[in-house]
Parts: structure tokens; C-alpha cells; sequence
């Protein structure tokens, strides 16, 4: 018997926020890099990764920010990116089904996209003003 859900509630997003970081704070490849940012913050990164899923997936406009700027100046290449996105789309598809699962998925993907192409293209041009 199919199990999964649809995102329909901030419990859901809590749930996939929660179980998501788990894994990317168990990650040979990521978890350095987050921790060294957020050392112990981790419930405020948590608190405010719900709020950004449930504006984007709930339309419930709770999240206020710049979603790029923490990641500017990361250490972070294509293959962080491939590995944060594996983890994202293990972790909908584990708990979740339905339009909005896919449209977490959708939406992580182009923001890894368009993170990682900023990344890059900052670093090839030193010169110009970050944001
Ligand atoms: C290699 C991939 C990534 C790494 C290493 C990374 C790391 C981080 C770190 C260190 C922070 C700052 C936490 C803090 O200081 O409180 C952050 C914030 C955030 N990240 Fe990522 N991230 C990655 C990919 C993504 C992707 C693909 C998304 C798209 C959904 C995303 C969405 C966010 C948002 C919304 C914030 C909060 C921004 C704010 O302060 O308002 N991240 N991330």
C-alpha cells in the first residue's frame, strides 16, 4: 500500500526540512560545509528552511530573505550541488507523492542551477559587486 503523502501542511514541511538536513548533516561531502557556517545555529537554519518551503509550496508567505547571499562565497562546486540535490530528491520521494512533492523537487533543482551558476560566474569575474 502506497504510504507517501502530498505536502499539505507545515507539519509536512517540517518533516521533510527535518529528515532533508539529517542526512546533509551525515554527509561525508556536505556536512563540513554547513556546520562550519552554522556551527550551532542549526535550529534557526531549520526554523527558517520551513518558513522558505512553506512560502513556496504553501503560498503561506512566512520566509523574508535573500535565499542566494549565505551562499556567495561558499567552497562549493557542481558536485556539492549534485550530492545536496541526490539527498532533496531521496527525501521528498521517501515521505512524499503528488504535485507539490514534484514541485519541491522542480524548485530545488533550478535554485541549485542558478546558485551554482552565480557561484561560478562571481568567481570568474572578481571584480564585480556581489548580489
Ligand atoms: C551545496 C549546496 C548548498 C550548501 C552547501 C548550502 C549551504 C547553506 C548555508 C551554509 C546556509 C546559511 C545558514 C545560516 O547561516 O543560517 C544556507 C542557507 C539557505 N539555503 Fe542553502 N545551501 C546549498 C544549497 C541550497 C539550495 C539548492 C537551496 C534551494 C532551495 C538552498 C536554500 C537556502 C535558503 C533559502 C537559505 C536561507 C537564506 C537566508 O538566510 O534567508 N540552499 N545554505
Amino acid at each position: 500500500m502506497e504510504t507517501r503523502k502530498n505536502i499539505s501542511n507545515l507539519d509536512d514541511i517540517k518533516l521533510l526540512v527535518d529528515n532533508f538536513y539529517d542526512k546533509v548533516r551525515e554527509d561525508d561531502l556536505l556536512k563540513a560545509i554547513f556546520n562550519n557556517v552554522i556551527q550551532d545555529r542549526w535550529p534557526a537554519h531549520l526554523e527558517k528552511m520551513y518558513h522558505f518551503w512553506q512560502t513556496v509550496l504553501l503560498g503561506e508567505h512566512t520566509y523574508f530573505g535573500s535565499p542566494f547571499v549565505p551562499h556567495a562565497e561558499l567552497p562549493v562546486e557542481k558536485s556539492h550541488f549534485d550530492r545536496w540535490m541526490e539527498l532533496f530528491v531521496e527525501t521528498v520521494d521517501e515521505y512524499f507523492i503528488g504535485e507539490k512533492a514534484e514541485r519541491a523537487k522542480w524548485q530545488a533543482d533550478r535554485m541549485a542551477e542558478m546558485f551554482l551558476h552565480k557561484i561560478q560566474y562571481y568567481k570568474n569575474n572578481p571584480a564585480r559587486p556581489l548580489l
